[in-house]
């Protein structure tokens, strides 16, 4: 109690003056929120104006797709940050909920990947991952924070020469004058010991001089400083060195790579020749008279001699295209791939896809979609797995492997290995996204509506090491799949066993 002392009650006085300046302050302070609120509310509002009419096209770029999430990201934080103590329950909750369905780091992250593997396979660097190469004349490029992130991702991923182009794009920007959270002085702490790595060393030292310039008192730096001229030293004893023109940091070139899964994602090294091609036809296949094909006989073309792989074209309608994607599009989950060792399904960086599978008892189209493809090749589907619908995500690819080797499951006992791959096209993909055999130097596009068709085993059952094959990243565009996988069993008598293993 306070009344029985007039001091205390003096006190009271005191307290509620200093409660009303708290008070003040909050009102303020919730003043400022709501001029924060504000303007970022309008950015919002101004910028989902921006959106174009094709917003696939649009977020399948994955230069847009990296800018918009990191942005959803950001400033939905601040939102709900600045919103924490709104006294409206009700948007705090919506927001609150949204927000757990939105990117997270690991998202952002995966695309940065993406963004990285692209220039890897596609042997870009930061300027031309921004041309008109994606499918879009003018880009607005990475923002040094941005490329700085970009970096640290290469970074930690040992795509040290990503890092540093990215580290370089940052520094640059920020030359330019661009306003960023990252600093100089991050990037050229960043860039030195690479220099240094690289055997550059008088480019190591006038980094670190420029470090210096910025705060004379890092030790860390003049360490390195001195280390590295003491070598300089060392070196200028035994040999004359040549002077260095410019203190400008140099651009390593890339390495042609030394992938041939990724030489041939660029179109480089297919192996056909034009005597081979020569024997490469196409044809009205009605499957040795079979009713269906009579009046629409499967339009086959040799897509490859050795291994053979056909193409068939018109294979797939757009109706048929358009439901396999809404069937599956609520079941796509990140594609896994199997540990030959532990038999375990994972996740992984070599799989950068989503995918579902579909029984023929969810729609006629599947069970049509099923007869065309007995149809076409004359196996039998009893023992023939469902059909998988997969979708490519930002820098979606496969890395080489076998379809046959991945199933040592239990089915594989029961239905025998895959012995063929039916692979159907569901969309055109406008950059990159072939489908690439390195063993053999073949590459084929994907075309709408077209299918292709190889036997993974030989015909005395064993594996056809021709047949590894790979899904090139995706550049620009959305790539849809589907895979139908033939097992051996009751096939004995369509395709027969020989102990030749000539196909
Ligand atoms: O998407 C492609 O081009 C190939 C896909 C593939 O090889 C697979 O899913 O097993
Ligand atoms: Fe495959």
């Amino acid at each position: 109690e306070f009344y029985s002392s007039i001091d205390h009650m003096t006190q009271l006085i005191l307290t509620e003056r200093d409660l009303i300046q708290s008070f003040r302050d909050y009102v303020t302070e919730e003043e400022n929120n709501i001029e924060r609120l504000k303007s970022c509310l309008q950015v919002f509002e101004s910028s989902s104006e921006d959106f174009p009419e094709d917003l696939e096209k649009y977020i399948s770029n994955p230069l847009t797709a990296y800018k918009f999430v990191r942005k959803l990201k950001n400033e939905w934080a601040v939102v709900k940050q600045v919103t924490n103590m709104s006294p409206m329950q009700e948007f705090q909750r919506i927001l609150s909920e949204t927000i757990q369905n939105i990117p997270s780091d690991q998202d952002l992250d995966g695309i940065a990947l993406g963004l990285v593997r692209l220039q890897e396979t596609y042997r870009l660097n930061p300027e031309n991952i921004l041309g008109s190469g994606l499918g879009q004349a003018t880009m607005d490029p990475l923002d040094p924070d941005e490329a700085f992130h970009v970096a640290t991702i290469a970074h930690q991923n040992h795509k040290f020469l990503y890092a540093f182009l990215w580290m370089q794009e940052a520094l640059k920007q920020l030359d330019e004058g661009r306003v960023a959270i990252v600093t100089r002085a991050e990037i050229l702490r960043f860039l030195g010991p690479f220099v240094f790595q690289m055997g550059d060393l008088p480019r190591a030292i006038a980094l670190s001089e420029q470090l210096l310039d910025l705060d004379p008192s890092d030790l860390n730096v003049l360490n390195h400083l001195d280390f590295y001229k003491h070598l300089k030293e060392g070196i200028k004893r035994n040999e004359a060195t040549t002077p260095m023109d410019d203190a400008h940091i140099f651009t390593p070139s890339i390495p042609k790579s030394i992938k041939v899964y990724e030489a041939l994602c660029r179109g480089e090294g297919i192996q056909m020749t034009p005597r081979r091609q020569r024997a490469l036809f196409c044809r009205y296949n009605t499957g040795g008279r079979n009713p269906r094909l009579i009046y629409a006989p499967v339009k086959e073309e040799d897509e490859w001699d050795q291994p053979q792989i056909t193409r068939y074209h018109d294979f797939i309608s757009d109706y048929e295209i358009d439901t396999i994607k809404k069937l599956s599009r609520a079941k796509l989950a990140r594609a896994r791939v199997l540990d030959h060792v532990t038999g375990k399904n994972f996740s992984a960086e070599l799989r950068v896809a989503k995918s579902a599978w579909l029984s023929e008892h969810e729609d006629p189209v599947i069970s049509h979609v099923n007869q065309r493809i007995a149809d076409a090749t004359g196996l039998d589907m009893e023992m023939a797995e469902m059909l998988q619908v997969a979708n490519y995500g930002i820098g979606g690819q496969y890395e080489p492997h076998y379809d046959s080797k991945l199933v040592k499951d239990s089915d594989f006992h029961r239905f025998g290995g895959r012995i063929a791959t039916t692979l159907i096209y569901m969309t055109d993909v406008n950059l990159g996204g072939a489908t690439v055999f390195p063993a053999i130097g073949a590459a084929l596009q994907p075309k709408k509506g077209s299918a292709v068709f190889w036997y993974n085993l030989l015909q005395n059952g064993e594996e056809d090491d021709r047949t590894l094959h790979a899904a090139c990243p995706v550049m620009a565009g959305n790539k849809w799949v589907s895979n139908k996988w033939i097992r051996a069993r009751g096939q004995e008598f369509r395709r027969r066993c020989a102990l030749s293993e000539s196909a």
